[in-house]
């Protein structure tokens, strides 16, 4: 019995220009197809990523999701420009109050199979755990926010306040709807930068998209 794609989504096609597949269009964001996979833009933030992933595999079939791209990592986190990284907890860093989360205003996100989840949503841990040991990568804790780290010290606050190793803009989202949804999910991310830093001239993204492309291309065994 033949098994199921391999769903991969970026947040924008600029993460993804190693993919070589059929082209196809969803609702105005580029997909392609490949031999087991399919992969789809699914747009910058946490409501594109949620909605994208909740509309598309209303019709189609899938167990396993990767979602990938690049991140800022916290200074403590121990990693560097060009590491790479899974995912393996979300922390949705944006909802409830300030101190508490969402815990603080006494109801949960979601439930799943009587468990509640307020701000962290752990990725699928057989898919990540295969995904560690095939690609020699760490798991860590990832944390999504709508707004951008827009310095040392708010990054610093953030990954203490959470304890969190790298920043980004979609992976709660992300999470939530696979453990919604009951697909398999895990999360793959390239430093780009460290959280905070503004200044472009030291960001490495074409490093941190050679990483992805490394590990991508291993996973879908091109
Ligand atoms: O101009 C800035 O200060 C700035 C800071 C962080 C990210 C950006 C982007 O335009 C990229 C957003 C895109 O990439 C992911 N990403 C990459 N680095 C970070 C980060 O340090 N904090 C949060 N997200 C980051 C993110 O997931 C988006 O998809 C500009």
């Amino acid at each position: 019995m033949p098994t199921l794609p391999l769903l991969l989504l970026s947040p924008t096609r600029l993460e993804a220009p190693f993919l070589k597949g059929q082209k196809f269009d969803f609702h105005g964001r580029a997909g392609l197809r490949g031999a087991g996979w399919v992969w789809l833009e699914c747009g910058i933030g946490k409501v594109n990523t949620a909605a994208t992933l909740a509309a598309f595999v209303q019709r189609r079939r899938f167990e396993r999701v990767l979602l990938f791209g690049i991140a800022g990592a916290y200074a403590d986190s121990g990693l560097q420009l060009g590491d790479c990284a899974l995912a393996e907890r979300e922390i949705q860093a944006d909802l409830g109050v300030r101190d508490g989360g969402l815990k603080g205003l006494g109801f949960p996100s979601l439930v799943v199979a009587s468990r509640p989840y307020h701000n962290r949503f752990p990725l699928d841990k057989a898919f990540t755990d295969e995904l560690k040991s095939k690609l020699g990568l760490p798991g860590k804790q990832f944390l999504t926010r709508d707004l951008v780290s827009e310095n040392p010290t708010e990054a610093h606050q953030l990954a203490r306040k959470w304890e969190a190793d790298l920043e980004n803009m979609e992976g709660a989202a992300f999470a939530q709807t696979c453990l919604w949804l009951g697909l398999a999910g895990a999360e793959l991310r390239a430093v780009s930068n460290m959280a905070g830093v503004r200044d472009k001239a030291q960001w490495r993204i074409r490093q941190a998209v050679e990483a992805l492309e490394h590990h991508i291309l291993r996973i879908i065994g091109s």
